[in-house]
This record gives C-alpha cells, sequence and structure tokens, in this order.
C-alpha cells in the first residue's frame, strides 16, 4: 500500500500479529525518505492494527510527533470512527477534533480500553522517560485509566538503560511557586544525585515553559538510572512535584519503527 506524501520504495511494516521481541516483514508497504520519521509512522500503524479494534468504547491518545501517525492510521480506518478518543495534551486534543473524530475526556470516560503514546526513552524492562513534549501528567493520568498501556516510537528511542540515550533529563512537572524549592530538593535529598537540574525554558515566549496544567518542568540530569522506579517514588515524594516523566511498569508492549523498515516490539 503506498500513502500519500510518500516518495521513495522503501520500508514495509506488517499489520499482523507481531511477536515479543521479534522483527518482522510484510504487510501494507510504509515509503519515506526520512527513516526516523519513517520508523515513528511503522510503529504507529503496527499498534493501531493490532491494538485498537471497532469493539472498543473509550481510546487514549498520546501526545508528540509519533501520535500523529497514530491518528493518521485511525483516521484510514473507518471502522474506527464511532469510538470516543481522549487526549492527554492541546496537541492532542487537536489531532482528535481536526481529524473528525469524538472528542472525549477523562471526567466522561475514566475507563479506557487501549491507550498509545509516544516515548522519549524505553528500557528492556518496557520502563519509559516520557515529558519531551511536557505533556507527562495527562499522558500518565490516560494510561493508568488504560487497560493496556501501548508505546510506540521510534528506533532511537530503544534504550539499555534510561538515561543513556535520552540525555535532556528526566521531566518534572512541578507547581510553579515551588520550583527553586523542588530544584534545591532534588539535589539534597534523593539517593541518586542529578548532575545538574535545568528550569525548561520556552523558545518561542520569554520565560519557563508552561504545561498544560499551568505548571512549569524541570528537567533533572541523572545520567544512567539503575532503578528508576525507585527514583521515581523518591522524585514524587518531593513537595511542589506534580508529576514525572518516569513511566514505570506501565507499558504492556512496546513497537519500534526500525531504520530497515522493520517493526521490533518488547512486551512484558
Ligand atoms: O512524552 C511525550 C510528550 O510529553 C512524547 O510522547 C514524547 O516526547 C515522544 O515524542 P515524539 O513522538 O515526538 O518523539
Amino acid at each position: 500500500m503506498r500513502l500519500e506524501g510518500d516518495v521513495e520504495p522503501r520500508l514495509r511494516c506488517p499489520s499482523q500479529a507481531l511477536s515479543g521481541g521479534t522483527q518482522c516483514t510484510g504487510g501494507p508497504a510504509i515509503v519515506m525518505s526520512d527513516p526516523v520519521e519513517a520508523g515513528k509512522k511503522l510503529a504507529a500503524y503496527a499498534a493501531v492494527d493490532e491494538y485498537i479494534r471497532p469493539d472498543h468504547k473509550v481510546i487514549g491518545i498520546g501526545s508528540g510527533s509519533t501520535v500523529v501517525y497514530v491518528v493518521e492510521r485511525i483516521l484510514q480506518k473507518p471502522e474506527l470512527g464511532h469510538l470516543v478518543y481522549i487526549p492527554t495534551s492541546f496537541q492532542s486534543k487537536l489531532l482528535i477534533i481536526d481529524g473528525g473524530l469524538t472528542l472525549g475526556s477523562i471526567e466522561q470516560y475514566p475507563d479506557i480500553d487501549v491507550t498509545i503514546d509516544g516515548a522519549d526513552e524505553v528500557d528492556p524492562q518496557l520502563n519509559a522517560i516520557k515529558g519531551g513534549g511536557a505533556c507527562q501528567f495527562q499522558e500518565k493520568l490516560v494510561a493508568e485509566a488504560a487497560k493496556k498501556f501501548v508505546i510506540v516510537a521510534d528506533y532511537r528511542k530503544k534504550s539499555t538503560k534510561l538515561g543513556v540515550q535520552w540525555t535532556k533529563g528526566v521531566p518534572i512537572e512541578v507547581v510553579p511557586m515551588a520550583y527553586k524549592v523542588v530544584m534545591s530538593s532534588l539535589q539534597s535529598k534523593l539517593s541518586l544525585k542529578p548532575a545538574s537540574v535545568d528550569l525548561r525554558m520556552a523558545v518561542k515566549k520569554a520565560g519557563p515553559v508552561v504545561t498544560d496544567n499551568g505548571n512549569f518542568v524541570i528537567d533533572a540530569h541523572f545520567g544512567a538510572i539503575e532503578n528508576p522506579a525507585q527514583l521515581l517514588k523518591e522524585i514524587k515524594g518531593l513537595t511542589g512535584v506534580y508529576e514525572v516523566g518516569l513511566f514505570c511498569g506501565m507499558a504492556e508492549i512496546a513497537y519500534f519503527g526500525e531504520s530497515d523498515g522493520s517493526v521490533s516490539t518488547l512486551r512484558q
């Protein structure tokens, strides 16, 4: 299958079931000149094909550039048009609205069948760093409310240990007035000391990034993280912390679009 906007015949991904830790070829061809973009699309399409069914009712939609392909694939399947879609950010709300899908809120639909989301880094135990787009609070809420949480990512996100591939730090959403206290607590109260902590600054605005929840984000640089669950527990215990971009033991499966055009998976 050739998709609109694709330019050269190169990559191919399956729509059939994939098995744990394996790579596959075959199925609808995905043709793109950029291997990273192709990887995102491969992973997203495979996850939608295998995890979202017409007999589902409510689907969580993550945030970021990979999720754009999740919605693109959903829109190619008219049999998924009657489902309700729950956003995890302003960006994903617009994806749902602009696609003409039915938008729901987590308050209306606290029980979600499947949530599909991207990630910044994923380790072999399916722990993930998220929040590169500062959406980690709503992403975690919507992932936790789902029976199944599925990660989609390109090959750059696969890692042996969190903090090795993703070197921009662990995103920590904080209540604005608490940011200095939290920065100081991160340096003095954790068993794993960060090399540095930065208040994330906006690019096209003076001052800090402000999240969809009106908060700030601190990026904490720990290097390789041996025990992400312990680190998560310690950071969440600091007063002023709203949510941490460490997702531990949450995902059932991660799909990775590889640079050779295959899709690999990691399962719990
Ligand atoms: O956690 C996220 C946003 O807060 C994103 O899912 C994560 O940053 C991955 O984004 P992309 O698909 O653009 O690489």
